[in-house]
């Protein structure tokens, strides 16, 4: 097996990932960090597998690179995330139901509404930056909404969730610059997923009344909660930011998105599987496991690369063109599995919704200036896109 002496969480990895996974793809199935003493996959066959074989990669040991065997996780784990079944499987059924197309349906409108008021707001200006104005906005507009969370304090949603998302990775200087607000932040997102704090029609009242119904208990609910403000703010604005820079860097596509809006939402998972918003996630291996022509010894953690996953020529076709004129489906960006997003249809309900109301308005979208990356240990994301926009 090879050995590759990278480090997948430095800063110029970070801000450029592609020569870590054109080496990885290239070097074999499973290639051994010795930095980290964790087994990496790259190729979309082995994400795919270990994916899609929790008894033989259980996340319950934590889904970073943290082992909650040996060391005292920063929170309280997940009950989805960090649970393997059947703890996991209560708390996910809730969420399939709460977070499902069908129970979205009565969201469509508003924020469709809400889409094309910001766009209106922000199009008054022929020059911005899409990150805070449209891909930042956008989700803090309408997702505490959905939770049914109060109107105060709802700027510590972002780096609440960006310390989560570096919390994954080693203990760097990303996880360091998020540690003297962990305590403040996590009190205020605890406190918002106590059923008093919650809107009487939200998520999260929802997720109360399943604990009424006896689908959860009332000591889960706020967990599971917790789950959709760990994980249902920052991978949206980045997944929005991405298909924003995606578009503003391909003309021809906007061109086609504003011929066809009902394209909206392939395009969308085609950005997700161009940029992959979410790089990476570890696994437990539960016994010496045999995969790739290698076995991964028990106990030892397994990294899987998305990001790579989703430009492996081995599976994808020109993998690194935008083009959602291709099939998407089948890609990692949302995960696989048993543990795939649940959250993946309000992800591309707020997508649609964003990029048609901007497709109505929008003659021509480009890059003003050179955008800057936002570095995360677990996410892919932008810091500041500024576009130019010409109307029709
Ligand atoms: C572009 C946006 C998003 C991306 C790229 C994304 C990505 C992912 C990925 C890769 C996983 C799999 C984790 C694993 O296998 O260990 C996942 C799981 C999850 N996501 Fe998303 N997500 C997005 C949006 C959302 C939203 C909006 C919500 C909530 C409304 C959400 C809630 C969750 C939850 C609760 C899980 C855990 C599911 C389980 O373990 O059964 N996500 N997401
Ligand atoms: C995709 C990331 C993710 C982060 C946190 C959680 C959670 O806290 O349950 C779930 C998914």
């Amino acid at each position: 097996m090879f050995a590759l002496d990278a480090d997948p969480f430095a800063p110029e990895t970070l801000e450029d990932p592609e020569p870590l996974h054109h080496a990885l793809l290239a070097a074999g199935p499973v290639v051994h960090l010795p930095r980290y003493d964790v087994y990496a996959l790259a190729r979309y066959e082995h994400v795919h597998a270990a994916l899609t074989d929790w008894q033989s990669f259980p996340s319950g040991a934590g889904v970073g690179l943290s082992d909650f065997r040996r060391e005292k996780p920063w929170r309280p784990p997940s009950l989805l995330l960090e649970a393997d079944p059947p703890r996991h499987d209560a708390p996910r059924a809730v969420l399939v139901k709460i977070l499902g197309p069908r129970a979205l349906r009565k969201l469509r409108d508003r924020w469709f509404a809400e889409a094309a008021e910001l766009v209106d707001k922000v199009l008054a200006e022929p020059e911005f930056d899409a990150v805070p104005a449209l891909a930042q906005a956008f989700p803090l507009r309408v997702f505490p909404d959905a939770v049914g969370l109060p109107p105060g304090g709802r700027e510590n949603l972002l780096p609440y969730g960006d310390h989560a998302f570096n919390a994954f990775g080693p203990v760097n200087d990303l996880v360091a610059k998020g540690q003297p607000r962990v305590a403040e932040l996590s009190a205020w997102v605890n406190a918002q997923c106590r059923r008093e704090a919650l809107a009487p029609d939200g998520f999260g009242a929802r997720i109360w009344a399943a604990a009424d119904h006896g689908d959860l208990t009332h000591e889960q609910a706020p967990l599971v909660v917790r789950s959709l403000l760990t994980a249902g703010v920052d991978t949206t604005v980045h997944g929005l930011a991405a298909a924003l820079y995606a578009f503003a860097t391909h003309p021809g596509q906007w061109r086609r998105l504003r011929e066809q809006p009902a394209l909206a939402r392939v395009a969308f998972d085609e950005a997700v599987r161009w940029q992959s918003p979410v790089q990476t996630f570890f696994r437990t291996a539960d016994r010496d496991v045999a995969i790739g022509g290698t076995v991964v010894p028990e106990g030892r953690k397994i990294l899987m690369f998305l990001g790579a996953a989703n430009h492996d020529p081995r599976r994808w076709h020109d993998p690194y063109t935008f083009d959602p004129s291709r099939d998407p489906s089948g890609h990692v960006g949302f995960g696989m599995g048993l543990h795939q997003c649940v959250g993946q249809h309000v992800a591309r309900l707020e997508a649609e919704a964003l990029l048609t109301a901007l497709a109505r308005r929008v003659e021509r979208l480009e890059l003003a200036a050179t955008p800057r990356r936002h570095h995360n240990n677990t996410l892919r994301a932008w810091e500041s896109l500024p576009v130019r926009v010409h109307l029709e």
